[in-house]
């Protein structure tokens, strides 16, 4: 195929064939299907222009190594990236990502789903415009490197025939910083997989003839804050200097970074930017048109990796049935990174070695080489020192550190910034929860977390395997040891549980959790039981994860936790809601026999009672309808108010299906005959709500529309639903630019509110007029006890009359 790959003398891609080498090795074996892809190749060599052709080539050949003798074509497994969306419009918003982005309940992110193809990210939803701007989001190791150059590598199969060029721009590169480029060095020499150019000018005049048949792809970037730095504005004299002359090579690859992310350099090209979710984002935002997130490994997934990286089937079978019988390290494998490492661990306890069943344990298993270990640790030293986190060239590094390093990832995608811990004090620091005030402090990074874990794990892990990885004496270490548990355990115990927050509670079950497990001999340290014990009796009743994202490997410390507590006589009320866990772990936690009531996605609860329905597990889902509670409801999404219409449907019906037997369901679903007070914070789902005709079967007492700007066409239409709803007691309007109109449609429907004692229409529009029809409305209203109506354009005389005749009206 190399040679097949120049095009005959005199075709018309033959002056471009010049303009670059191909340094690649043949890309297919026979074995591979050879002739397919001869066949495929001559019809490339018959449209494509050929500097394209060698591109892809080489594209072909140097995006497919993945660490460690793996290869992308051999052990890729085709992951699912999901849509998201922000809570807000985000244009001015200065919040942390992670906390804008709107967390999706199980079901939904299903639905959310791009489908195998990953073609369809380039492409708008719905035939909308194409994508031009799209980050893709996900946390350390969940892939979105790997996800990155198999892209490449489609594209270097034709696959994504929209670009011409594709080039990968590495964050690393900003360690460059002499101003010794232009965009076409960047870009043909700098940029990873670029083709080696015989005629550069001839190649960068091809890609700036058709920008908008170009990808750029941003990896690499730690954090969110990198590309936020690049986005400040530039100076208008390198705006204008870059846009005279982007091929003087004056510029550093900082400049050229912005001036691509800032669109003034290739403005029609579409870019592609990896990152991980947290930090503050404003800038990305405004300028992002798509948000995708990869979405990690499904249980077939890790079955699909497992069979593919040991090839040996009777390694492959017993393997995986290792991994089934070691629960978390298999919820761990939802992560790709920590899949290749578990499988790594999986190969070399071979035999009947007791697998381990902590991240600290993981890592420690991974990591025990001491001697490379220690080697390693000393080069991450000098990258701290010299803030780098390149490898430094004066030091020899030998081969086996290098194939260490390789397969264990840390050579390949982590920075290697360790915390050398000096001292008690700078051990302190490295705690968690040390400002101890609710949500006050910036988000960690994510690997400080990871370490401050792995550091409480180790702590309590076996003395006699850790003093390996120490030059101590046997003495002063046991001492050193000793008083560093002593310090977790006083700081993990003077806790003050009720303060903490739902990210923070998490956290505290995944401490306690490493420092329990880890002992692979099945015995324990009575410092760590302590710690168990301790948690397990104090942790708040109502246990609420609101709003924290749970990854299913979240869920297994918290069911320890909860479990234990349970041996003790505690009863816990989970709160679920907003944490996107998936319908498996809400499964595990919610079945729990000291769970007394739960919250989580309407939704995702709905499709576990059907699971639960279709197996069989009758008792499980009695359980589970009972104890499911959803009063009081806040939607603060459209998708809240139709998950509500379907589980009012199933009250109504008082059943999930027609083979369901009647008895679980006979007196309909408890968690909507208990709800009765209801805040919906937007237009959109209130005429929803009245559309839909939900109100009928709901028994709501008190509901409120509180600057939900509702208008007096929205006034109109609740008017409409109110009368149905006939247990109403309470009703908010405040706030919602209600004028004389809105207000003339509530004044002839109050009459008919049965039970309504409680109206609230302060802050609106309304004037003198609508006053008056609300008063004279009142007078019908017998069980009406208030009626707040201050606003603006009342006159205060007009006021002050009709409290006269009805004291019932108040000013505030
Ligand atoms: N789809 C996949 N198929 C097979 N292996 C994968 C896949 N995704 C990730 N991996 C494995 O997980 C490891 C970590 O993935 P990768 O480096 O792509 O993560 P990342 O999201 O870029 O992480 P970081 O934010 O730390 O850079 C890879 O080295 C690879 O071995």
């Amino acid at each position: 195929p190399v040679q097949m790959s120049s095009s005959p003398p005199g075709s018309l891609s033959d002056t471009a064939s010049k303009a670059m080498s191909h340094p690649c090795a043949s890309p297919l074996s026979p074995s591979n299907g050879e002739y397919q892809y001869l066949s495929d190749f001559f019809l490339l060599v018959c449209k494509s222009p050929c500097s394209v052709i060698e591109a892809k080539a080489h594209m072909n050949q140097s995006c497919q190594d993945m660490g460690s003798d793996l290869s992308l074509t051999s052990h890729y497994v085709n992951v699912q990236l999901s849509q998201r969306e922000i809570l807000r419009s985000g244009k001015n918003t200065n919040k942390d990502l992670d906390k804008e982005l709107v967390i999706m309940g199980d079901t939904d992110r299903q639905k959310s789903l791009l489908g195998q193809s990953h073609v369809r990210i380039f492409k708008g939803s719905n035939g909308d415009k194409p994508r031009r701007y799209i980050m893709l989001l996900g946390n350390a190791g969940m892939g979105k490197t790997t996800l990155i150059r198999k892209l490449c590598l489609d594209w270097s199969r034709d696959c994504i025939p929209q670009f011409d060029f594709v080039f990968f721009l590495d964050g690393k590169a900003l360690s460059l910083t002499e101003p010794t480029n232009s965009l076409q060095t960047l870009l043909l020499n700098l940029s990873s997989f670029a083709p080696v150019c015989m005629d550069p000018d001839a190649v960068y005049a091809q890609i700036l003839a058709a920008t908008k048949r170009v990808l750029i792809i941003f990896d690499g970037f730690g954090e969110l804050r990198d590309y936020e730095i690049l986005l400040q504005t530039l100076e208008k004299d390198l705006i204008s200097s870059l846009q005279k002359d982007s091929k003087a090579q004056t510029y550093t690859v900082r400049q050229l970074y912005s001036a691509i992310l800032q669109r003034v350099l290739l403005p029609g090209c579409t870019l592609l930017l990896s990152t991980r979710p947290r930090g503050t984002a404003s800038q990305l935002l405004r300028r992002t048109d798509s948000l995708l997130e990869v979405c990690g490994f499904t249980p077939t997934d890790i079955e699909i990796y497992l069979s593919q990286y040991f090839t040996d089937p009777g390694l492959r079978a017993s393997a995986l049935d290792r991994l089934k019988n070691c629960s978390y390290l298999h919820l761990l494998c939802w992560n790709p990174g920590l899949c290749r490492l578990v499988c790594l661990v999986l190969e070399q306890c071979k035999g009947l070695e007791v697998l381990p069943r902590t991240l600290t344990g993981l890592c420690h298993q991974v990591l025990q080489e001491r001697e490379l270990l220690s080697q390693l640790s000393s080069l991450a030293w000098d990258g701290v020192k010299a803030n780098s986190s390149i490898l430094p060239t004066g030091r020899t590094v030998s081969a086996k550190l290098k194939a260490f390093g390789h397969r264990t990832g840390l050579f390949f995608s982590y920075h290697l910034r360790t915390r050398q811990v000096v001292s008690n004090r700078a051990f302190l620091q490295t705690l968690p929860f040390q400002s101890g005030q609710k949500g006050r402090r910036r988000p960690q990074r994510e690997e400080l977390e990871l370490t401050q874990r792995f550091a409480v794990g180790l702590l309590f892990y076996n003395r006699t395997e850790l003093q390996r990885l120490h030059s101590y004496t046997e003495t002063a270490f046991r001492d050193m040891v000793a008083a560093k548990q002593a310090l977790v355990t006083k700081h993990l115990e003077g806790l003050s549980h009720g303060d903490l927050n739902p990210a923070q509670v998490l956290e505290a079950c995944h401490y306690v959790y490493e420092v329990s497990s880890t002992h692979g001999d099945g015995s324990r340290n009575s410092g760590s039981t302590q710690l168990v014990a301790h948690l397990a009796a104090n942790l708040p009743e109502v246990l609420t994860f609101h709003g924290v994202p749970l990854k299913p490997s979240d869920m297994f410390p918290v069911q320890n936790i909860l479990e234990r507590g349970g041996t003790k006589g505690r009863q816990f009320c989970l709160d679920l809601e907003n944490s996107g866990i998936q319908i498996s772990g809400l499964r595990s936690l919610v079945g729990l026999n000291n769970i007394n009531t739960f919250r989580a996605c309407i939704a995702d609860v709905i499709t576990l009672w059907e699971q639960l329905e279709q197996s069989g597990e009758e008792g499980l889902l009695q359980g589970m309808v009972s104890k499911f509670k959803i009063h009081p409801l806040k939607a603060t999404q459209v998708c809240h108010i139709e998950h509500l219409a379907k589980l009012v449907n199933i009250h109504t019906h008082k059943k999930l299906s027609d083979s369901q037997s009647d008895s679980i369901l006979a007196e309909g679903v408890p968690a909507v005959k208990e709800l009765h007070r209801l805040e919906y914070p937007s237009v959109f789902m209130c005429l929803f709500l009245v559309s839909d005709n939900l109100s009928l079967n709901l028994s709501l007492s008190s509901f409120s529309l509180e600057n939900s700007k509702i208008g007096d066409k929205g006034a109109e239409k609740l008017a409409d639903a109110l009368v149905s709803l006939g247990s109403l007691e309470i009703l908010n309007l405040y706030s919602n630019v209600i004028s004389d109109e809105g207000a003339e449609s509530l004044a002839d429907v109050l009459p008919h509110m049965a039970s309504l004692t409680n109206l609230d229409v302060k802050y609106n529009k309304l004037t003198d007029v609508g006053a008056q029809s609300l008063g004279a409305s009142l007078k019908n209203c017998k069980k009406m006890k208030t009626l707040r109506m201050w606003n603006q354009c009342i006159p205060y005389g007009v006021f002050e009359r009709l409290q006269q005749h009805d004291n019932r009206i108040l000013l505030q």
